[in-house]
């Protein structure tokens, strides 16, 4: 593919963010830092009244100071009224009643990009999937890849990718790339959604893994054992639903799985390390505000593979022990009295540079 200039492509100038976590804090910021005019949509009225009054979203990205410029309401019909581009940026199991309401204030023809990560649950669609259901006709796109919202906050050199969901939205990826961009912040394109929001999805599953094996007492051999299990996966469920295994190499597959499998910081992680040293699911959870994806994608994702005839192991032990009750050793102990098989590692195509 030909190298393109994507900074001469012209792209919105005017971003609403709907969802005032702590991504969809970040993401504020880093549009304000890219010259966007931001409006933010938080749920919660006291996140709107901190951010307006105080500067700061202590709920969920607290110490980290919000620029006057930064417009937050929790009037969504405000937020939306003038924006060129909407980040969609809620919890995957809120998504859809969140993307309805967005479309009913949204105007016509604006795009929307999906920055939430994981699968639904009732109907095991992906992300932009839902997106086409609850607001049909849009031009989509789903960001994605390693990105800690407090480093991404603390403008920390990250990059990630941002995929159309048409092939011939070449135009549609470049110019949202172009917009959303900083020095710090360097967006890739893709054009296989599919790809990227698979290894969104299951990366949090592997998370609570390779956080339980690290609870339990095991090191690093057993997590870069499921790290490269996991990418396996990924990529065989990405493959089954259409998306391509070389996506699944780069960075919102196994630039996010290496992230999320290796790091404290990590809601998925820290809950897998809680778990393995010995405290219940039902109380790691209790009373955080925060959302562990990875909970719920784990039967999602199951699910979903089940349905598809693709084998995920690791995603299944996870979900035994977290909401089958199975005990971890147990689990593990089945992990590896797998049949002996050939490893099938194919390589991709060559990636332009
Ligand atoms: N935090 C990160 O570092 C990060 C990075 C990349 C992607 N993501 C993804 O972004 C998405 C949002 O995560 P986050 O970290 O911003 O959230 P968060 O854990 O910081 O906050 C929880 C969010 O859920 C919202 N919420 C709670 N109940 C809701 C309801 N009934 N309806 C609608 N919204 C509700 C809250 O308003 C809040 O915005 C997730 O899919 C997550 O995987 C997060
Ligand atoms: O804290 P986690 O586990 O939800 O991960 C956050 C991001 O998805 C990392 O890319």
């Amino acid at each position: 593919m030909q190298r393109r200039d994507m900074q001469s492509e012209s792209g919105p100038e005017a971003v609403a963010v709907v969802g005032g976590g702590a991504w969809g804090t970040a993401l504020a910021l880093t549009a304000l830092r890219a010259g966007r005019r931001v409006t933010l949509w938080a749920r919660e009225p006291e996140v709107v009244e901190a951010i307006e009054r105080r500067r700061e979203n202590p709920v969920f990205l607290p110490g980290v100071a919000l620029p006057e410029s930064l417009i937050a309401s929790d009037d969504l019909a405000e937020v939306c009224a003038r924006a060129e581009a909407a980040l969609l940026v809620v919890p995957s199991q809120f998504l859809r009643a969140v993307a309805e309401q967005v479309e009913t204030v949204l105007p016509r023809g604006v795009p929307a990009i999906v920055c939430a990560k994981g699968i639904e649950r009732e109907t095991g669609l992906l992300m932009t999937q839902v997106v086409e259901q609850a607001m049909p006709g849009r031009p989509l796109a789903v960001l994605s890849g390693p990105t800690f919202a407090a480093e991404v906050a603390a403008d920390q050199p990250t990059a990630v990718t941002l995929a159309t969901a048409e092939k011939d939205e070449e135009t549609l990826a470049t110019q949202l790339a172009a917009a959303l961009s900083t020095p710090t912040f360097r967006i890739y394109v893709s054009h296989d959604p599919v790809g990227v929001e698979v290894g969104g999805a299951v990366k949090n599953v592997i998370a609570i893994a390779c956080g339980t094996a690290q609870g339990v007492g095991f090191g690093a051999n057993t997590r870069a054992a499921l790290i490269t299990r996991g990418l396996a996966e990924i990529k065989r469920l990405a493959e089954a639903l259409g998306g391509a295994r070389e996506t699944v190499s780069g960075l919102a597959g196994l630039g996010d799985l290496t992230l999320t499998c290796s790091s404290e910081q990590s809601r998925n992680f820290s809950f897998g390390l809680g778990l393995g040293r010995g405290q219940t699911a039902e109380a790691l959870l209790a009373g955080r505000p925060a959302v562990v994806e990875g909970v719920v994608n784990a039967v999602t994702v199951t699910d979903l593979a089940r349905k598809l005839g693709v084998e995920l192991p690791i995603c299944e032990a996870v979900r035994a022990v977290v909401h089958e009750g199975q005990p971890i050793p147990e689990a593990m102990a089945a992990l590896l009295r797998r049949p002996l098989t050939r490893e099938q590692v194919t390589l991709d195509s060559p990636i332009a540079p």
